[in-house]
């Protein structure tokens, strides 16, 4: 059995392995689903992954130019994910030194700064068309505050489509029963993340290091492709404030803090400009993986 290079990163505790695109797996499902088993998976702080992204660079660009594949817990390709991005961005400053990146996804390129504070991603539009979720043809108009499997949800793309709810208190919902009917629910012909949003009153619950935001909420996410809840999910916290904005929630085009369980991020959603996403990243370790057979 061959072994390949793998390094651990995670952004706010959503966490990749990361090899370069020509690194020798012909079954890179496969690969997936061996080693982002959260029980028998990547041993390291956390047993397993909640993908495995495979990058190429393009170090002769200027910016430089990464072409990001996620390859998720299930063996299926994420057209997008913002916590990977931030990943992606640290990954090609560590090789080159440049602080600006463009990541190449399924969704469109993505510009990233990478600062010592964090990483900004920009995130494209959020779009509520049904043909951009999305949603079944017969459905005609938005998905906005509409009742899906007993759950009230508004259903937006932000690179990959989001059933967003918003509720009193996140933790009051069994979202590991709550969720799988919505992100199966025949609406979605492609599936859906399922993401709950609880709003903070910001004088609450005040942080350091968060200086301008007008607003806050907390995040749970149920991830298409992991078929599991994870500890954060980037498009997931764009969704929130594009779907609280498009809700009424929300009148802001300043910051917003989302925070799901592991840890803080900002996320501005302007009206005519794209979404931007920051958050911090973390590198782990360096392994050697054991290839699967083709
Ligand atoms: N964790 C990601 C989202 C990854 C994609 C998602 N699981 C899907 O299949 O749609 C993020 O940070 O955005």
């Amino acid at each position: 059995m061959s072994t390949v290079t793998a390094e651990k990163y995670h952004g706010t505790a959503n966490d990749f392995l990361v090899l370069p695109a020509d690194a020798p797996v012909t079954d890179r499902a496969a690969f997936a689903r061996v080693h982002c088993d959260r029980e028998t998976g990547v041993r390291g702080e956390r047993t397993g992954a909640d993908g495995v992204l495979f990058l190429d660079l393009d170090s002769s660009a200027t910016p430089v130019r990464v072409t990001m594949t996620l390859v998720q817990p299930d063996g299926s390709i994420a057209e997008m994910c913002g916590n990977g991005a931030r990943v992606t961005a640290v990954w090609a400053a560590r090789a080159t030194g440049a602080r600006e990146v463009v990541i190449e996804t399924p969704a469109g390129d993505r510009h990233a700064v990478v600062q010592s504070e964090g990483v900004t991603v920009e995130m494209g539009h959020p779009s509520f068309d049904p043909t951009d979720v999305p949603l079944v043809p017969d459905h005609g108009n938005q998905l906005v505050e509409e009742s899906v499997e007993g759950l009230t949800v508004t259903a937006v793309d932000t690179g990959v489509p989001h059933a967003v709810a918003f509720v009193d208190d996140v933790d009051d919902v069994d979202l590991p029963n709550v969720a799988p009917p919505v992100r199966h629910a025949d609406v979605f012909p492609e599936g859906a993340n399922v993401t709950l949003a609880s709003r903070v009153r910001l004088d609450d619950d005040a942080r350091e290091g968060a200086p301008g935001q007008t607003a806050a909420f907390r995040q749970r996410t149920f991830e298409r492709g992991v078929e599991g809840e994870t500890m954060a999910c980037g498009t997931g916290a764009v969704a929130i404030v594009a779907a609280a904005k498009r809700t009424g929630r929300l009148d802001t085009e300043g910051p917003v803090r989302v925070s799901p369980p592991g840890g803080d991020l900002v996320i501005v959603v302007p009206d005519d400009e794209p979404a931007t996403l920051t958050g911090p990243v973390e590198y782990e370790f360096e392994d050697e993986l054991e290839v699967p057979e083709a």
